[in-house]
């Protein structure tokens, strides 16, 4: 994008697993698709002294493995914008980082604006954001903090303090990539944009809303960062609440930014604290036989909970949440289940026969499921269904949500990224459920989880099988 300033985005925990499975290749897929400013730079930041050689070669291997195919021209053009700072960077010693980044300015202009994208673990997040700080590398700069923002109430309020030491919160992006999917931003376009789906997106008119994200996927490959955080922490407080949040919120006065920030945020808010007898907590079976697991680990891999939104629009809705490992299933649904027409002359309706859904993988469909006459010669129901794959829509060209949510932060965009007024009131919400958790049920790989969830999602049951 021609307009946008030249940008310098430096890359911490570059050698890292997201970044060479998400980040390089959205970045990659922003640069193909001609979405980055006419001047930029990658500079990688780790603890080696690796030299840009070197860690170009890394790129490009995690772009082969991760990343669409690989251009030769596209690529030769991108990879002379990729630099390497080594040596770490502490308050005490920044190692190459702002040599570096002086000698990038040489390259892309004195005016570029500086991101850094924080890939590290959570716990270094503090550090390397008094050293942004120390080293004059805060000022005016944008910078992106990956999720988890904190893991305790305790913990997000030290680690929010820490960064507004340091940053002022308008150039904070902490980044939950539900919120970038492409199914997840029309859930409020959709609403907004059509007056029959805004007038029936409420308590009248919807009976429960499932939140769905079941996962065939193990853990196997990051099970230490796994057992010492589990699915209520992974998943629940993170991602399905932020679309929770997504679904419940008020109308914005407009789509700017704060102000569907705000809607957003301020709807959490009103989430109530979570009930415990409202929970089921779960492990798969052999969890405790991965490398890197305890022995007598007791984190849950499965979670599903009641959550209950005490605004007007949804007073007595449940909001039925869901997510977890090694489970028969992969899919990430938000559906609307509605409610059975008042004094209808038809009895027996299905429970499912009227939903609304958003299929959040991928690239994303809008779903319908109708009650309808089943055509033939006699009078029986059937629930038939209509599909809007997103990709289908005229001249649709989807990004994927690390591509989206990389793509706002250059352009300064802060409206699908969280906010720590918001984060602050997860806790509230989660605080009896992580204090004192439910004990934890065992379930066979490939079943849907514990079967006392399933009565969690009664009368209609979880729409996904
Ligand atoms: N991986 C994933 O699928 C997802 C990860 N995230 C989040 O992204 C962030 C990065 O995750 P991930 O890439 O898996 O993490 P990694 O464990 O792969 O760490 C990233 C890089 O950070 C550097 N690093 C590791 N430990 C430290 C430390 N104590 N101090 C300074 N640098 C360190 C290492 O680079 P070097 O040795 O070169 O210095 C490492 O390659 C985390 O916050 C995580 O929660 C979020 C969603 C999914
Ligand atoms: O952040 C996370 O998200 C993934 C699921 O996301 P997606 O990229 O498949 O949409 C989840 O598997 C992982 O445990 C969690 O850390």
């Amino acid at each position: 994008m021609a307009s946008l300033q030249p940008t310098i985005f430096v890359l911490f925990g570059a050698t890292g697993d997201l970044a060479k499975r998400m980040v390089l290749p959205s970045f990659y897929q922003l640069h193909v698709e001609g979405l980055l400013p006419d001047k930029w730079l990658l500079i990688g930041n780790g603890r080696h002294d690796t030299p840009d050689e070197e860690f170009r070669d890394h790129v490009h291997d995690a772009l082969k493995e991760f990343g669409s195919d690989l251009d030769r021209a596209d690529w030769d053009e991108f990879s002379q914008r990729v630099r390497f700072a080594g040596n770490g960077f502490t308050v005490d010693d920044p190692g190459q980082l702002p040599e570096v980044v002086e000698a990038g300015r040489t390259d892309v202009g004195d005016d570029a604006q500086l991101v850094h994208y924080i890939a590290l673990p959570p716990s270094a997040f503090e550090d390397y954001t008094a050293a942004l700080g120390a080293h004059g590398l805060a000022q005016g700069a944008r910078v992106v903090y990956e999720k988890p923002f904190g893991t305790s109430q305790e913990a997000f309020e030290q680690l929010d303090k820490a960064v507004h030491a340091v940053l002022d919160e308008k150039q904070i992006y902490r980044i939950d990539h539900f919120l970038g999917k492409e199914a997840t931003q029309n859930l409020h376009v959709l609403r907004f944009a059509n007056g029959m789906i805004d007038g029936i997106w409420n308590s009248d008119h919807v009976a429960q809303v499932q939140i769905d994200v079941p996962e065939t996927l193990n853990i196997d490959d990051r099970a230490e960062f796994y057992d010492s955080t589990g699915a209520v922490l992974d998943m629940l407080v993170t991602h399905l609440f932020q679309v929770a949040a997504e679904i419940a919120m008020e109308p914005p006065a407009s789509l700017r930014a704060e102000d569907l920030q705000s809607a957003r945020e301020s709807v959490i808010g009103c989430f109530r604290p979570i009930e415990v007898s409202e929970v089921v907590l779960g492990q798969y079976d052999g969890y405790r036989d991965v490398e890197g697991v305890a022995d007598d680990s007791t984190v849950d891999t499965f979670v599903a909970a009641k959550l209950w939104v005490d605004t007007d629009r949804w007073r007595g809705v449940p909001f039925l949440l869901r997510t977890g490992k090694m489970l028969g299933v992969s899919a990430q649904r938000v559906s609307l289940v509605f409610t059975k027409p008042a004094n209808s002359p038809l009895t027996d309706l299905p429970h499912d026969g009227a939903v609304l859904s958003f299929d959040l993988s991928g690239n994303g469909a809008i779903d319908m499921a109708m009650t309808v006459k089943e055509p033939g010669p006699n009078f029986d129901l059937s629930v038939g269904h209509l599909s809007l794959p997103l990709p289908e829509v005229p001249d649709a060209e989807p990004l994927s949500p690390y591509s989206r949510l990389i793509l706002d932060v250059l352009n300064g965009d802060r409206s699908l990224f969280t906010r720590p007024d918001g984060l602050a009131h997860v806790w509230e919400v989660a605080a009896r459920l992580l204090d004192n958790p439910p004990a934890i049920k065992q379930y066979a790989g490939g079943s849907m989880g514990p079967k006392e969830s399933d009565e969690l999602a009664s009368p209609c049951g979880w729409l996904v099988r």
